[in-house]
């Protein structure tokens, strides 16, 4: 293997920080210096486009496209990825080498204590479809402003008085130190988003030498309970612009999964949950199918291709 590994990221503080802590992950698992790694910040299409809902923008790949290229055209050796932005169909040559160990996969309230204490008709600044649904469902009062941006536009945009308040996923805000902002939102008011607070590393599938070093810092845990929530999306013919919500966890040697599909306006929903071995993926398959046979036609509707 020829060092210094090149990492590929996006140039965001969140992404920057999350690919310090694969850098140091990988140096304590094999010994190596501080050389040995060099980060390469990539802009993605993402990144760039602020002023727009995504599932306007419409393009996929938004978070993966120019890592992509960078990773095929050998400019990096691997990228790093929160797993939550990277489409379930992913370009054939390229693996899902590593995950990280999960962080809180909880979103985070940030300007009031929960949903309920919301003031009457009150501004929440979002871009998620998933957490718009899920908050006009516990709030069909509330009125949902456009909030893209990283996380400290956000915060910013908050602090300028054009939302009352905001969720920002708390895996994100605890890795950049801000763990004192918000409250953490029960899963079971708010599931989260499939792959939240899960960090992954791709590299290319013929890149057996950087896989090996890869595997000594997976998460086997995180890694099946995240492949399990991609599983199901896929299944759904969704990506991370969906009103889905689903968690794995790992309960002994089965994993537990709950879903839940929404209609963007929170008016209707379906929720369930599978119990299955470890690699019996197509039982999360099975659980997609089973939500949107239960779904109303409007709600389905979200899930056409
Ligand atoms: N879509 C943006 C994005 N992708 C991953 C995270 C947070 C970190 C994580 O979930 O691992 C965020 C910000 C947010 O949702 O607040």
């Amino acid at each position: 293997m020829q060092f210094p590994l090149r990492l590929g990221s996006r140039g965001s503080p969140l992404a920057l920080t999350q690919a310090n802590m694969v850098a140091g992950a990988l140096r304590a698992a094999h010994g190596w210096g501080p050389e040995a790694i060099r980060i390469v910040p990539i802009k993605t299409s993402g990144d760039r486009i602020q002023d727009r809902p995504l599932a306007e923008v419409g393009g996929k790949a938004l978070w993966t496209k120019e890592l992509d290229r960078a990773l095929f055209e050998e400019e990096i050796d691997f990228a790093v990825h929160s797993m939550k932005d990277v489409e379930t169909i992913r370009p054939a040559e390229i693996v899902i080498a590593a995950m990280l160990p999960r962080a809180d996969v909880r979103d985070r309230l940030i300007g009031a204590e929960s949903l309920d204490a919301l003031p009457a008709g009150a501004r929440v600044g979002t871009s998620s479809p998933r957490r718009s649904a899920q908050i006009l469902r516990a709030r069909p009062d509330v009125s949902i402003v456009l909030f893209r941006g990283n996380v400290d536009t956000r915060l910013r945009r908050l602090a300028g008085g054009e939302a009352e308040a905001t969720l920002l996923a708390a895996a994100g805000l605890d890795r950049l130190g801000r763990s004192d902002i918000g409250h953490a939102v029960p899963v079971e008011t708010m599931l989260p988003a499939p792959a939240q607070g899960a960090v992954g590393i791709e590299t290319l599938a013929a890149r057996e030498d950087v896989r090996a070093a890869l595997a000594a810092i997976d998460d086997a845990c995180t890694s099946a309970c995240v492949r399990a929530e991609r599983a199901l999306l896929a299944a759904l013919g969704a990506d991370c612009r969906a009103p889905v919500a689903a968690l794995a966890l790992r309960e002994g040697d089965m994993i537990r999964l709950r879903a839940e599909i929404l209609r963007e306006d929170g008016r209707s929903f379906e929720a369930g949950e599978a119990r299955f071995a470890v690699d019996a993926l197509e039982a999360a398959a099975e659980l997609a199918r089973d939500l949107l046979a239960r779904a109303e036609p409007d709600l389905r509707a979200h899930f056409r291709r």
